[in-house]
């Protein structure tokens, strides 16, 4: 079992922009800086996500209640949004077979088929809802604040359904929340509604190996010792001050170097694996809304990220990786093992063109062009880097989700921020919150009414 990074692609004997051994030497004091700043929120207890020991008795709780409540559902729902709902979706493609959904009660082997609603488009509630015998459904309502509107107006709804049919919220619902604050803590105590902690020294986006991705792992019998086994191996791999010999202070090192130098701040993650595939948007919000900030003397800094998959955005975006402007890193996950591979048949009468493919496996296909659109990209200048992982399962994916939040955390650092906060999404919330009446918001009337109207002329 392993997780390797192979930073080779991104460095100045692969690519011109890449920092050569001067470069990374004179690295030396920023790195020092990040792996201080790193090191000094370790110790201010802030980064709760790594201290998955601290958990340990709420996993065992979570544990201990799932293997009743998972028993005779035919349905699990997360209520959710951004980290209240990004770490399921990726658990759930990585670790459960492709259109779990779409088995029967017995290619599912009675375990529950898992649904994240992770918006309040009517559309996607209602087609849920047609879906749901509520009998035998769990709703598990995530919010690490407990007042999220998206979340807060399907609780409501997936609550009032439920009384409307006599089913009792103790036994239909979960909350996963903070462990004193917000709306849900209120009502799980004055209802008796199962409820979990997400600890408040862990940010919702990092908070995919709390009860957030617990919770939801443990209802569909997942592994979540080897989940958490494999974070903890990454985390104890991750605690050098060297570039050489710590994984995520290399990624994040490497990344803002192209930034920083060469104006590579587009950061692709291009697992060769449709089991990783959900792993991207996990990514991109971890990155984006961590790393996207305003610095102390007023600079906007930050990389964007992008998620793709291969093989497939080899017919949809290496042709912008490969031609577009040089702003770009890609960062492929590489799996070495596939279990289920199929060989590629010889097939009789086949034409006689595609006898290339004959006797080789779809495993080595995918393999073979994650190696070559890499080779590919190199060729024209362009940086790469690859995470190669023997497997796909929970302890692998465990140690790449610790793997990436370290590497957040020590890219902070070197663009200078703080990664666990995220002011800017907080305007946009209270306009809402204002024009549907929050009392508390009716302040924001005048922003509101200054707001861009558009332009009927421009209206085509
Ligand atoms: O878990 P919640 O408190 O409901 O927050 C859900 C999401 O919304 C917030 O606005 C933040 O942008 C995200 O970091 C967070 O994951």
């Amino acid at each position: 079992m392993a997780i390797r990074l192979d930073v080779s692609g991104m460095l100045r004997r692969a690519v011109p922009t890449g920092p050569d051994a001067a470069a990374l030497d004179a690295l030396g004091p920023r790195l020092a800086a990040a792996v201080q700043a790193f090191e000094a929120r370790v110790r201010e207890g802030v980064l709760g996500f790594r201290d998955l020991e601290a958990q340990a008795g709420e996993r065992a709780r979570v544990l201990d209640w799932a293997a009743t409540a998972r028993r005779g559902l035919d349905d699990v729902v997360v209520l959710g949004i951004g980290g209240s709902a990004l770490g399921a979706v990726c658990l759930r493609t990585a670790l459960l077979p492709r259109d779990w959904n779409a088995r029967s009660a017995d290619q599912r082997d009675g375990r529950p088929r898992l649904h994240v609603l992770d918006n309040v488009d009517p559309r996607s509630v209602a087609g849920l809802l047609e879906l749901l015998d509520l009998a035998r459904t769990r709703v598990l309502v995530v919010s690490k604040s407990g007042s999220t509107a998206e979340t807060m107006a399907q609780y409501l709804l997936l609550r009032d359904r439920l009384a409307a049919q006599g089913l009792s919220a103790r036994e239909h619902l979960a909350f996963i929340t903070d462990p004193d604050k917000g709306a849900l803590r209120k009502v799980a105590a004055a209802e008796g509604i199962p409820a979990f902690e997400v600890p408040p020294n862990v940010g919702g986006r990092f908070s995919v190996l709390s009860p957030v991705g617990t919770v939801p792992a443990a209802l569909f019998g997942l592994d979540v010792q080897a989940l958490i086994d494999g974070a903890i191996a990454m985390r104890d791999r991750c605690t050098s001050a060297q570039l050489r010999e710590n994984p995520a202070l290399a990624f994040a090192a490497l990344q803002w170097h192209a930034h920083e130098t060469a104006g590579q701040g587009a950061h692709v993650l291009m697992p060769y694996s449709d089991a990783l595939r959900d792993l991207g948007p996990w990514f991109v919000q971890l990155w984006a809304e961590s790393l996207g900030k305003r610095t102390a003397d007023g600079r906007h800094v930050g990389p964007t990220p992008i998620a793709a998959v291969g093989a497939t955005d080899q017919h949809a975006q290496v042709q912008l990786f490969m031609e577009g402007p040089r702003d770009k890193t890609v960062t492929f996950v590489d799996v070495e093992s596939h279990p289920d591979d199929l060989g590629i048949p010889h097939g009789d009468g086949a034409p006689a063109d595609l006898a290339y493919l004959r006797g080789h496996t779809f495993g080595e296909l995918l393999r073979t062009e994650c190696r070559a659109t890499a080779g590919a990209l190199a060729r024209g200048g362009r940086p790469t880097m690859t995470l190669r992982v023997s497997q796909v399962d929970a302890w692998h994916l465990g140690g790449l989700f610790m793997f990436f939040e370290l590497a957040t955390i020590y890219a902070a650092g070197l663009y200078g921020i703080d990664p666990l906060d995220q002011p800017g999404v907080e305007l946009g919330k209270q306009l809402t919150y204002y024009q549907f009446g929050h009392p508390q918001w009716q302040g924001m009337r005048e922003i509101w009414e200054s707001l861009p109207a558009s332009d009927p002329h421009w209206v085509l």
